[in-house]
């Protein structure tokens, strides 16, 4: 039976450089698009921050992106106002939201009158997802469609954190962390249970700085680093979209890229 099938294998996609990595995801995202609206009409997108929404210009003036069938949540977000340069939110307004025309109710950013309480903060991002999923799949965590992540130099995705309590957290949708070794230290994250039951989930590292932590993730994954957990259970798929920068010390396959 497909339910007790385990999770599949990353694919690795390795570009020349973030500058053909950029159309080629671009082009991955608008067909995942097109399979979930033909579905259900809608397509559901979680963002990370980082150097992440740089690498979604590539939508940018492409036909065929539905915008107003985007929904989009965030996979993490720092505990800051929005004018605060940390916060996950405004850089993606600045780097993509105000580049095409994604209706602003379909955007779910934090509450930000909740950032002097961490818990409730979580739980109402909890309840954000909720009032997205819940009517919508019966199902015990979201489905989301697509999840785009970054990774950290020491192997951290969302908020997830080397050696972090929270990567053992199997209830919660959305948790707090008071303690990021990242600054700023106060923030909110999904779990591994809403991670590891998208149906696509899609990391981009580019550049020389991941060129360690890469191999590390890939290639050694029995070392448990948060990055090399994100194993969505199936019919789910990990994908990775990384430069030959970030890939130069990966014994792991490479996949040629193709839709
Ligand atoms: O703190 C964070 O870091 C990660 C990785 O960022 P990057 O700049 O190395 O790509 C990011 O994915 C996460 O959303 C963010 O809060």
């Amino acid at each position: 039976m497909s339910a007790h099938k385990p999770p599949s294998a990353p694919i690795l996609y390795s570009f020349p450089s973030a500058h053909e990595l950029t159309p080629a995801l671009a082009d991955f995202i608008i067909a995942t698009q097109h399979d979930a609206i033909a579905k259900k009409d809608r397509f559901t997108v979680a963002l990370s921050g980082g150097s992440l929404p740089h690498t979604l210009t590539g939508l940018i003036g492409k036909p065929g992106v539905k915008w107003d069938k985007w929904h989009i949540f965030y996979v993490d977000e720092r505990a800051v106002p929005f004018d605060n340069p940390d916060s996950n939110h405004s850089l993606c307004v600045s780097e993509f939201y105000s580049k095409v025309p994604i209706p602003e109710q379909n955007i779910h950013p934090i509450d930000t009158t909740l950032l002097d309480d961490l818990e409730e903060l979580a739980d109402a991002y909890e309840q954000e997802l909720i009032r997205e999923f819940a009517q919508k799949d019966a199902a015990r965590f979201p489905i989301f469609d697509l999840i785009l992540l970054g990774m950290g130099p020491d192997g951290h995705t969302g908020s997830l954190f080397p050696g972090h309590e929270l990567l053992s957290e199997s209830s919660r949708w959305v948790a707090y962390i008071e303690d990021s070794p990242k600054p700023p230290p106060k923030r909110i994250t999904f779990t591994y249970p809403v991670i590891n039951h998208a149906n696509k989930v899609v990391f981009v590292a580019t550049g020389g700085a991941k060129l360690d932590i890469l191999s590390q993730v890939l290639d050694k994954p029995e070392q448990g680093l948060p990055s090399s957990r994100v194993r969505p259970a199936y019919p789910g798929q990990v994908y990775w979209f990384v430069d030959d920068a970030a890939s130069g010390k990966t014994e792991y396959p490479r996949t040629s890229f193709k839709l």
